[in-house]
């Protein structure tokens, strides 16, 4: 269980703000022709009282569910491997550089809950198909919902997804190769790796398109680099090589091929799924709860898994041979 209910709060004052915004963005959408799906979607969005008024449910994900259901295209896959505890998420996205569409967002968040679920599960790892790691949102998709309104709800609900991937009670790695741009990279650092290739191109690129991020990634990168160097890389958005990512903080491996990369994450199945699932919840206790709490939780979890089958088991075997 998180340790305060912060994110929420915080995601919740962004639509706040958003609909302190909707006048403007009301009086925007009438100048404008409604010719696709998108602008009246944003049109019945900004009409409707139930969505935006602040005294009532201010954010629905139903709602925002239905709105990226209808931008399509590309395909995220999830396969798990029951006997290694080992998942695999690949992106795919052909043509777009492994681009987000709506429907690609919806997909990761139904992948990201069923980990969530998976009591034996011990690491996912993320790749993008052919080359690239992701390019962020899809630009056509990002076109038709650049109203602040929309931005607030797709921000809200796909901040809330990449929360749960970092909060997932399995170890998350990034495997990077290619782009990783703009929402890519926001992808990226909310793993607790990422293992980089030399072909890989890493950027908080937001910048250029007149925005910043707003999946969490501003977040999770000054956590991983520090705020200068957070705020050095959001500002110019400049675009790293994997070198440079290492010397930063950003990406804990540097490889050129994949068994390379396969034999560094060898070093996460030396001990027992559970052991590796404790640590996770450890650490993210010691970064999300205040000291004492974070100490308490500690004790939970070992008293959880101390004198249990697996302990008794390697305290006999090794004790046993003594
Ligand atoms: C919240 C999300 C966040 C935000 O809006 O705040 C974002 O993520 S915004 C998106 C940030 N990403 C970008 O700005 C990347 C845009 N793409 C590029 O700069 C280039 O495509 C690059 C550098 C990735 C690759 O350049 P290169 O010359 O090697 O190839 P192409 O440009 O010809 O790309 C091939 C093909 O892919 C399409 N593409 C790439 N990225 C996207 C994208 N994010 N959305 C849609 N389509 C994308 C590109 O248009 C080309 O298509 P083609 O039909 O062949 O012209």
């Amino acid at each position: 269980m998180a340790c305060n209910a912060g994110p929420m709060r915080r995601l919740t004052s962004l639509l706040v703000l958003k609909l302190e915004q909707r006048g403007a963005a009301t009086r925007l959408l009438a100048r404008r022709r409604q010719s696709d799906y998108a602008s009246k979607a944003a049109q019945a969005l900004v009409a409707s009282n139930t969505i935006m008024s602040p005294e009532q449910s201010l954010y629905r994900e139903s709602e925002t569910r239905n709105l990226l259901s209808h931008f399509g295209g590309g395909h995220i896959h999830l396969e798990k491997d029951e006997n290694s505890g080992i998942a695999r998420l690949l992106i795919e996205h052909e043509g777009k550089k492994n681009a987000f569409s709506g429907s690609m967002i919806l997909q990761l968040a139904d992948h990201v809950a069923e980990l969530s679920k998976w009591k034996d599960g011990r690491a996912v790892i993320i790749r993008g198909a052919n080359g690239d790691f992701c390019t962020g949102a899809d630009l056509n998709f990002v076109q038709k919902i650049a109203t602040p309104v929309l931005g607030a709800k797709m921000s809200i609900f796909m901040g809330s997804v990449l929360a749960k991937l970092h909060q997932l009670p399995l170890i998350t790695v990034a495997h990077v190769e290619g782009y990783a741009l703009g929402g890519g990279a926001e992808l990226l650092s909310a793993c607790d790796f990422r293992a980089v290739s030399t072909t890989a191109n890493i950027g908080f690129v937001h910048g250029r398109l007149g925005v910043s991020p707003g999946w969490g990634g501003g977040t999770h990168l000054t956590q991983l680099v520090g705020w200068r160097t957070a705020l050095r890389l959001m500002a110019s958005a400049q675009v790293l090589d994997a070198n440079e990512c290492l010397r930063l903080g950003l990406a804990d491996f540097v490889f050129s091929n994949d068994s390379e990369v396969s034999a560094w994450f060898e070093q996460f199945t030396k001990t027992s799924a559970q052991s590796v699932r404790a640590a996770k919840r450890i650490v993210l206790n010691a970064q999300e709860c205040d000291y004492s709490e974070s100490l308490n939780r500690e004790r939970d979890v070992f008293a959880e898994l101390w004198g249990g089958q697996r302990h008794l088991q390697a305290l006999q075997k090794l004790a046993g041979s003594k």
